[in-house]
């Protein structure tokens, strides 16, 4: 399965990079394939190691104004003009969306799937790992846009939360 994995790219405590760790070595050694955002920086970086340590190929989508901090030892590297359009061939690449820890940018990534997939554009599985409940504040709002009429379709069609690593490949059955 190609699996794109959005995630942060700064370097983060412990916490946070060891269910990462171990859900890049599941990913591996399930023989899937990472498709990200081609980055060194960080967890992105971090996520990209445990993968190709644990034999897994990388796909990697960069950007013309971040090539600079491009991943060395990705099986492939395609680099975008612009972030719309890394954007769309990330999620054009991949058959499942899997989303960790992260910032402006994993939210920026996931909202647009997401948004897709709420107009049927595509019905891929979207998969939060919600490591040390760190998206409880963005579940909450969704739930609330759920409860309170605010999408034309159920949420739990649209997105899945897991606990643990394991789980996320349970939710993929992959
Ligand atoms: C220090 C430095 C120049 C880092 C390079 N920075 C980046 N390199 C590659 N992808 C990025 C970068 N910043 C944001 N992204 C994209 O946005 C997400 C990370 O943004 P954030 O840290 O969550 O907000 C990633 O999924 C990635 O696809």
């Amino acid at each position: 399965m190609n699996i794109c994995v959005f995630c942060s790219a700064a370097p983060l405590d412990d916490r946070y990079t060891a269910p990462a760790s171990e859900f890049a070595r599941l990913l591996g050694e399930g023989g899937h394939t990472l498709v990200w955002g081609g980055s060194n920086a960080g967890l992105m970086g971090e996520l990209a190691d445990g993968v190709k340590a644990a034999g897994g190929r990388l796909v990697g989508i960069s950007v013309e104004f971040l090539k600079h901090k491009a991943y060395e030892g990705a099986d492939e590297l395609v680099t975008t003009a612009d972030l719309a359009e890394r954007k769309a061939l990330l999620l054009s690449r991949a058959d499942a969306v899997v989303v960790l820890v992260g910032g402006l940018g994993t939210l920026d990534e996931v909202t647009e799937v997401l948004e897709l997939k709420k107009h049927a554009l595509h019905d891929k599985p979207v998969v939060v790992l919600d490591t040390e409940g760190f998206y409880a504040g963005l579940r909450t709002q969704m739930e609330r846009m759920d409860a309170e009429g605010f999408l034309p379709r159920p949420l739990a069609e649209l997105i899945g939360f897991a606990d643990t690593p394991a789980q996320v490949f349970e939710r993929l059955k992959a």
